[in-house]
């Protein structure tokens, strides 16, 4: 197997199909909604809060809320109120349980809900899906984090709509430094193992320095890309201001760092200052730019067309040229 990752792979061009990028078309389908880029923000507490949710929501944007501090009934309440779909996430104890109790139980539901937890390959991810299908069949279901093949045809087996990728390549991530284990420093050779196995979308989560690394993404088998660094310090993002020898920056911190958790048990994620952006809006643009560029290169004018392209490894043991026959 070719172990590589983001920053050792480019993707070759083929002959271009467009006259102008913008006939290159980012859209991508997702759980039964359509929405305008396969991006969506980290799930966690200083890239997302409620009124982002909506924005994203109410803008053609697929979202993720985060489930810590957070009354998700109360959230799911206030998005059906303003005619918005509903993307919570959920962990897999017995207070998790009795949400999915509560949404089934005033009628107010949800369309997607995202297991996230750091060891998604078990039996308590297994007795969540259940509990999910069983009181509201509807769900779109994502389930993770994973990162392994074995992993990702049990969750499938086990009733998810979707598989999420990626333990411990996240910048705030210290799980493989604290554990030895995960897919940090290989995400992408990891995610290309995982879709030989996948027969439902997958998302790619963590490791996202660039903009083209979300083609990198699709091109080895991602349907959506989890981004958390990258969105973090946006004008509208909820991490707090934090001035350092004239600079502004936000913070930035893992959901199993000590600062999400308010103790230090446990502690897989640390917290780090980013550089303040802009409008987040002024970056889901040039991202979606970027990506109508890559299809371009691709030689074709969907997002799907990307995943036709041959690549290369650039240095190393694994280095080569690496052709679709
Ligand atoms: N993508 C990644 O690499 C990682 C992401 N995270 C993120 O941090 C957040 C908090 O995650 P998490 O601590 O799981 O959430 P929770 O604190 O909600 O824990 C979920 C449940 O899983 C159990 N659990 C957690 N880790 C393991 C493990 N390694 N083996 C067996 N059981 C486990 C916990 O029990 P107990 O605590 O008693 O063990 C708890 O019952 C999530 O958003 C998660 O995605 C965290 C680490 C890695
Ligand atoms: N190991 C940990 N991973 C974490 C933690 N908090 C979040 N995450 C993961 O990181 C990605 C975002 O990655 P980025 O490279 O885009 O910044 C996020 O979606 C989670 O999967 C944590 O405390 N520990």
């Amino acid at each position: 197997m070719d172990i590589f990752d983001y920053d050792n792979v480019l993707l070759l061009p083929r002959r271009c199909r467009v006259d102008s990028r913008s006939e290159c078309d980012t859209a991508v389908e997702f759980g039964g909604r359509r929405f305008h880029l396969p991006v969506v923000p980290a799930n966690m507490k200083t890239v997302l809060d409620a009124p982002l949710a909506a924005w994203l929501a109410a803008n053609g944007y697929f979202y993720v809320m985060h489930r810590f501090d957070l009354d998700n009934v109360a959230f799911a309440r206030s998005m059906r109120a303003q005619g918005l779909f509903v993307s919570i996430s959920s962990g897999v104890k017995p207070a998790d349980m009795a949400v999915v109790d509560q949404l089934a139980a005033e009628g107010v539901g949800a369309d997607y809900i995202t297991i996230d937890i750091a060891h998604g390959h078990a039996d308590s991810v297994r007795r969540m899906i259940e509990h999910i299908k069983a009181k509201l069949p509807n769900t779109f279901v994502i389930a993770g984090n994973v990162g392994t093949p074995e992993a990702v045809i049990d969750l499938e087996a086990w009733g998810a709509d979707a598989t999420k990728i990626g333990i411990g390549p996240g910048k705030v991530c210290i799980t493989r430094l604290k554990t030895g284990f995960g897919t940090g420093g290989w995400q992408l050779s990891a995610l290309k193992w995982c879709a030989r196995v996948a027969t439902k979308p997958m998302i790619a989560d963590g490791g996202i320095r660039h903009h083209g690394d979300i083609a990198k993404s699709v091109r080895f088998g991602a349907a959506m890309v989890m981004i958390g660094s990258l969105f973090a310090g946006h004008a509208e993002s909820p991490g707090q201001t934090v001035e350092v020898d004239g600079q502004l920056y936000k913070e930035y911190y893992g959901s199993a760092s000590d600062f999400n958790k308010g103790e230090y048990r446990h502690v897989e994620g640390k917290r780090i200052l980013e550089p303040v952006k802009g409008q987040l809006a002024d970056t889901l643009r040039e991202m979606r730019e970027d990506l109508q560029s890559s299809i371009s290169y691709a030689g074709g004018t969907r997002l799907q067309d990307i995943r036709r392209v041959n690549y290369v490894i650039l240095g190393g043991d694994n280095a080569g040229e690496h052709l679709l026959m």
